[in-house]
């Protein structure tokens, strides 16, 4: 009897809490955001072209944390850092998952880190990067970085005209020896060729899984259709679907047998090795062998190993190539910088040996200009997309469950109360006194989705950055008159962001660093 009543009381408690959230929950508006058209939502109101720069234009009317609906899928968008630390980072525990990516899963790479849902799968391959990348992990990787980065300077050396294709080169060939213990040997490697197929995968299968590429072409509808807003729709909704299946097929029909081998073939050349004895320390022997050493490794744990191994190269390769080639960019628009970087590596290195990662503590102006290439020109315009696991009220605002959460790091590099005068380009705003708040989150993303590879990352560039200044700079080209050509530049964005190509020279310091070139 008495059971049964605390049963009943539970019960009601139960009901009434249930109530109170219900009516919490309508109580509580969705954040503001533009008007939305009925069935179809903001669809046509979402910035259909460099949406980054659209949605940041947006925020000034709407704020921080904006609305969306497309299609009848909640999205809100974040433009500050506080509101992107506030729940990607504070609530992680609520927006850690990922919307799903039907293209992703058409060419198999849904069980890679970066897509997976939040969940035990998720958990599983996040260790391995964790354990394979903390700071003392990376330091393992820094003779590889090194011997990479002095081969990259030989390479500008011989031929500085395809400094873009070098560094592109660096990146892979670091990941590749990493990942697989695979020493690059020439252009033509085989895993260089291997890497390339995959970068181009990224691009097209990475435009047409984003949302931000994907709904807003149902806005290319005539915008005189008076009223009529179901016949746009119905137009709109059919030219995405034929654009996906174009782009789904066109990947699967080329890219599928290639997306097998790249998984398959260096990772069973490491188990071929590991038998006879010949392979390279490297993740992915590290993780057979731990596995091994905790009970033999299971198909599941391989095929998951395999998985992680594949997505070090889609997740590193081309960030690492874009931030370079972005500093690249900077350092050459602002000759001013690399004049004061050069100085500073001239000082504290002498001009009489290359840097090594030792000296990165006393080169502080060399981080503060990767750090602000960093700010004013994000490498991932938009962080990649986080999704919600249960509904949430934030600063009294409702955000549902199964939202799409992007945070638009664009829109929080250029924050100015945050970052004075954020338009320019300034290293010194991260030195003593400014020391205005590092770009960590805009670099890298939020809480338990963060890049687990952003130490890696950083070494890579630092490497880079210090010793291509210490022997190397950038200048204009000369046009047929003599004339220095100074090409406006255009950026070119995908899932990274980078220059264009522009006429520049690379060409070896005078003075020292000339002695340095010649031993190389
Ligand atoms: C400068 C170079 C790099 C930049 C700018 C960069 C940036 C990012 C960003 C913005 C994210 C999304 C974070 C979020 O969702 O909140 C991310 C995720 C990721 N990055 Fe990086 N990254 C870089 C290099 C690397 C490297 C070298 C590796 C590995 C070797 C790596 C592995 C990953 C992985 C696996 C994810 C997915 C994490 C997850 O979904 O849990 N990244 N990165």
């Amino acid at each position: 009897m008495f059971q049964g009543l605390i049963a009943g009381l539970l019960l009601l408690v139960y009901f009434i809490c249930r109530a109170f959230w219900k009516q919490h929950r309508r109580l509580a508006p969705f954040p503001p955001g533009p008007p939305a058209d009925p069935l179809i939502g903001n669809v046509r109101s979402f910035p259909a072209h460099d949406a980054p720069l659209g949605l940041m234009e947006l925020a000034k009317k709407y704020g921080d944390v904006m609305y969306f609906n497309i299609l009848g899928k909640h999205l809100v968008v974040l433009s500050s850092q506080e509101a992107a630390s506030d729940l990607l980072e504070k609530r992680s525990a609520i927006y850690s998952s990922r919307p799903r990516s039907i293209v992703h899963e058409m060419i198999g790479w849904d069980d890679m880190l970066g897509f997976l849902p939040y969940g035990e799968d998720f958990i599983k391959q996040r260790k391995f990067f964790q354990q394979a990348f903390s700071r003392q992990g990376c330091g393992a990787f820094r003779p590889s970085q090194l011997s990479q980065a002095r081969i990259l300077l030989k390479k500008v050396l011989q031929n500085p005209e395809r400094y873009e294709d070098h560094i592109r080169q660096f990146s892979a060939a670091v990941i590749m020896e990493i990942t697989y213990g695979h020493r690059v040997s020439s252009d033509d490697d085989p895993y260089i060729g291997m890497a390339e197929g995959m970068s181009r995968i990224i691009v097209e299968s990475g435009h047409s899984l984003s949302i931000i590429d994907f709904f807003p072409s149902l806005r290319y509808l005539p915008s005189w259709f008076p009223g009529n807003w179901l016949g746009r729709f119905a137009k709109g909704a059919l030219s995405s679907i034929l654009f996906v299946l174009l782009l789904s097929m066109n990947i699967l029909l080329d890219a599928a047998p290639f997306l097998k081998n790249i998984r398959d073939v260096p990772f069973e050349q490491v188990r071929q090795q590991m038998v006879t004895g010949t392979a390279t320390p490297s993740f992915t022997s590290k993780q057979i062998e731990e596995l091994e050493q905790n009970g033999g490794a299971s198909p599941e744990d391989l095929q998951i190993l395999k998985a992680a191994a594949l997505q070090m190269y889609a997740a590193g390769a081309d960030t690492t190539w874009s931030t370079l080639m972005n500093i690249v960019a900077m350092l050459f628009i602002y000759p001013n910088v690399q004049r004061q970087v050069q100085d500073e590596l001239d000082s504290v290195i002498g001009g009489k040996r290359l840097p090594d990662f030792d000296d990165r503590e006393p080169l502080p102006y060399l981080e503060a200009v990767i750090h602000e290439t960093m700010r004013w020109h994000p490498t991932t315009p938009f962080n990649l997309p986080h999704s919600s696991t249960t509904d949430d009220i934030y600063r009294g605002m409702y955000i549902p469950k199964g939202t799409t959460v992007l945070a638009n790091s664009t829109a929080m590099s250029m924050n100015d109360k945050v970052y004075s005068n954020p338009t320019v380009f300034r290293p010194e705003r991260f030195l003593s006194p400014e020391s205005e708040p590092l770009p960590v989150g805009i670099g890298f993303g939020w809480g338990r989705r963060i890049c687990p590879g952003r130490l890696l990352a950083d070494a890579s560039v630092w490497i880079v950055a210090a010793s291509f200044l210490t022997v190397f700079e950038v200048v204009p080209a000369k046009d047929a008159k003599g004339l220095d050509i100074n090409p406006e530049i255009k950026w070119l964005s995908g899932i990274t962001s980078h220059p264009a190509p522009f006429p520049c020279v690379i060409r070896p310091r005078s003075g020292h660093a000339s002695q340095l070139v010649t031993r190389l």
